[in-house]
């Protein structure tokens, strides 16, 4: 297993950011990580990176106790922060060079050129940082995360603030790198959890209320009903349409039925029978399933 949160509370001073946090991530998963603003994510990232303490709990990362925080531990896991602090009047390649200075790597002027490589910095390399894109400056935080091979990489909104061509640049970077590490991803972006994760916790309020595959999420598998709207010739009464197996409840709208179903309920084949029976015809029929967003909205709301 690569990553273990088990009990995790933060304090700030009084006021609570985690509470009694697990979750546990396996070798090789992507996951995303959700959550309104102010929910946790940041601080839980910054714990599992050695950066800032628990109160209470315990986190393993790569076998380690974050709290040792060794160099060997620092190895392991790469960390974009949120706000990914570089040194804006150093050259990319010479910023770089510092960074695996500090983690001692080996033939370090090759792994750094790789890194300019890999990242998509080639074009840019002879910048200074400060006169970089945001997208470019996020790329050289990307490559001083994967300078030292780490096994783990720990991402907060890496996407954030960029173009809708960078978004796809780094984007299928992350997707390559989830083929050989195990990547926890914070995003505001739902489909960027689609393309990228195998798995989505959602934290609220310090709590995690999610921990499912996007699929599992969307189908309605975990919050409950879905959404069916059907057209008849004509109207039947709502007491009829709910006596329906499956069928939780019917609101007219628009002169179609929006009938709300019971998680994991099929009801269209009752449903036809039902009009058969009464001497109805379907006109339209469409089954609406949750999205990521509804989901998410119903989930961190209240
Ligand atoms: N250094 C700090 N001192 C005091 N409170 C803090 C500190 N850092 C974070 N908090 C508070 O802890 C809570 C969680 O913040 P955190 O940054 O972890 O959330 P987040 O989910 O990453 O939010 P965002 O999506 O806005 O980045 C917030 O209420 C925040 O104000």
């Amino acid at each position: 297993m690569s990553i273990s949160v088990s009990g995790v509370s933060k304090f700030y001073g009084s006021q609570q950011a985690l509470k009694n946090v697990s979750f546990q991530i396996q070798s090789g998963e992507v996951v995303g990580f959700l959550g309104p603003n102010g929910a946790g994510k940041s601080t839980m990232m910054k714990i599992l990176t050695g950066y800032l303490p628990a109160s209470s709990g315990d986190v393993q990362v790569c076998g380690f106790d974050v709290t040792a925080n060794s160099v060997e531990f620092r190895r392991k896991v790469g960390y974009l922060p949120e706000h990914n602090p570089l040194y804006l009047d150093m050259y990319v390649a010479e910023y770089l060079g510092f960074v695996g200075s500090v983690y001692k790597i080996r033939n370090n002027k090759k792994r750094v050129e790789e890194m300019i490589d890999l990242t998509g910095l080639v074009p840019e390399r002879h910048k200074k940082i400060g006169a970089l894109s945001k997208g470019y400056r996020q790329r050289v935080g990307l490559a001083q995360a994967l300078l030292p091979d780490p096994e783990v990489l720990i991402l907060d909104e890496p996407t954030s603030g960029l173009d809708p061509n960078q978004i796809v640049g780094v984007r299928n970077l992350i997707n390559d790198l989830g083929k050989s590490k195990t990547i926890l991803l914070s995003t505001h972006i739902m489909q960027e959890v689609k393309a990228i994760c195998e798995r989505v916790i959602i934290i609220h309020q310090g709590n995690v209320v999610a921990d499912e595959q996007p699929e599992n999420l969307e189908s309605g598998h975990r919050t409950g009903e879905n959404e069916l709207t059907v057209a008849f010739d004509r109207q039947p009464a709502p007491e009829q349409l709910i006596t329906i197996d499956g069928v939780a409840g019917a609101d007219l709208i628009n002169g179609k039925w929006i009938l709300r179903v019971k998680a994991g309920k099929e009801i269209r084949p009752q449903l036809f029978r039902f009009a058969v029976d009464n001497d109805f015809i379907i006109m339209e029929l469409t089954q609406k399933q949750k999205s990521l967003e509804d989901v998410f909205q119903s989930l961190t709301t209240g």
